[in-house]
């Protein structure tokens, strides 16, 4: 074993725990991008606090927008935003924004820069290089607006906004990724004449994700006509301000629930929304399909693993498949996951990190043209490599509580979008030794 590998908990007992989880990524960064161009002052109450969060903040404070943090009640500090100011130019030299490996950032930073004056040049981590970015900078192109790229579609590039877009109708290929759309979306009330965005080729992906953001610009006054399939027009006007507050990420609890599974026992995650946008609230239509017991009362989510886990068919889990594939890894009978080819333009090559994880410690994964196939197979511990994938790590640890001496390769990257992920876990694992111990004495 290296340094820098986490030896995952293991746990022969079922586990009996309440968890809490920090706030949405993809919320977050959504709020963030509509607080630089509104028209006043917005709060986002508990935000997420991580890699991605900090990019976004990082690319927008470059550009002019002002971002303060303020005390909150959520554990974490308040973001006050103050809007990018009108003719915001770039300092000489341009701006250089980071993207780490943020699809949120590389896809939603790019339509704002060219609101700016300037030249905002984009680069991330050597992964983030190889993720598609190209449909995005040809549907920027065809509104008019300049980006200098290698001519390859790929980052780095650099943006040259002239301080407005005229906007108009543009189609876009959106088939590897939902961020291209929501993406244009963001920012199109700003641009002069609004936005007619038509995607054109295959199926979008992760679709949750842009009813997501057209609910979030609804609530923000913003006009979006989504009533034709795959049309979306945004009329011009202003952002309003906003006070929120973040909901939790439900697809970062996906680990949390899938070690109820793993070890047969209960997790409960508290302030579990009524009502939400997140592509995690599927959880609970997901994990009964593996033989749990999921029940929602009064806020509090409660999954209870069943005596031993079923395979299970399911299409489109989106940003929920290493999770996914972690449990199927673990069960009795055969899965199949499809509708995820677009996974292969994630943080890494999913599909092939999973079936290259998964068969490393003995198991039976193997690749389809858009899924996975996962057979049961005993498994034995071994490195899990984590790819500079929050949720390969992740992945890694739901394996490791049902199979002893699982080590995860660079468990830091989990501070993409969950920096306390090793102690959460391990406060999860240590509640229900504690909760043991108390039983032992009594
Ligand atoms: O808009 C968003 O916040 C996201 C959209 C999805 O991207 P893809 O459409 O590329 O899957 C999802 O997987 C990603 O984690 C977050
Ligand atoms: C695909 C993901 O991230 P990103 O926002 O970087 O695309 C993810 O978090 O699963």
């Amino acid at each position: 074993m290296t340094a820098a590998h986490w030896p995952a908990p293991f746990s022969t007992k079922p586990l009996d725990a309440t968890v809490t989880i920090p706030a949405s990524k993809s919320l977050t960064n959504r709020y963030l991008v509509l607080a630089a161009i509104a028209d006043g002052q917005s709060r986002l109450r508990a935000p997420l606090q991580s890699r991605d969060s900090d990019l976004m903040i990082g690319a927008l404070r470059a550009m002019g927008a002002g971002i303060a943090e303020v005390p909150g009640s959520g554990g974490v500090p308040d973001l006050v935003v103050t809007p990018i100011p009108a003719g915001f130019a770039a300092p000489d030299g341009g701006i250089l924004v980071d993207c780490g490996l943020a699809g949120t950032v590389m896809r939603f930073v790019p339509p704002l820069a060219a609101l700016v004056n300037g030249p905002v040049r984009f680069d991330g981590d050597p992964a983030a290089l190889v993720r598609p970015m190209a449909p995005l900078v040809a549907a920027l192109e065809g509104l008019g607006v300049l980006v200098e790229d290698g001519g390859d579609g790929f980052l780095p590039f650099t943006v040259h906004g002239t301080g407005a877009v005229e906007g108009g109708h543009v189609r876009i290929d959106a088939g590897g990724s939902s961020q291209f759309i929501s993406a244009m979306l963001l920012v199109a009330s700003r641009f002069v004449q609004g936005l007619h965005l038509e995607h054109t080729g295959d199926s979008v992906p992760s679709v949750d994700h842009i009813s997501m953001t057209v609910e979030i610009l609804r609530s923000v006054g913003v006009v979006v006509d989504d009533s034709t399939p795959n049309h979306w027009i945004v009329a011009p006007g202003p952002v309003a301000a906003f006070d929120v507050v973040l909901e939790q990420d439900l697809s970062n609890a996906g680990p949390f629930l899938a070690a109820a599974l793993a070890t047969r026992g209960t997790v409960r995650i508290p302030n579990w929304p009524a009502n939400t946008t997140q592509v995690g609230d599927k959880w609970r239509e997901i994990l009964p399909q593996f033989g749990a017991t999921v029940t929602l009362e009064d806020g509090v989510l409660t999954v209870t693993g069943g005596p031993e886990i079923h395979g299970v068919d399911i299409a489109d889990t989106s940003e929920l498949a290493p999770s996914t594939a972690a449990i199927c890894a673990l069960a009795s009978t055969p899965s199949r996951l499809r509708g995820i080819s677009h996974l292969r333009g994630h943080e890494t090559d999913r599909l092939a990190a999973l079936v290259a994880e998964i068969n490393a410690l003995g198991g039976n994964a193997e690749e389809t043209e858009d899924g996975l196939i996962i057979t049961p197979a005993p498994l034995r511990g071994g490195v899990f490599h984590s790819y500079h994938d929050h949720r390969m790590a992740t992945a890694g640890a739901i394996i490791g509580l049902a199979v002893p001496g699982v080590e995860v390769e660079n468990i830091g990257t989990t501070a993409k979008t969950m920096p306390d992920f090793p102690a959460m876990w391990a406060a999860m694992v240590s509640q229900t030794a504690a909760a043991d111990t108390t039983a032992a004495r009594a």
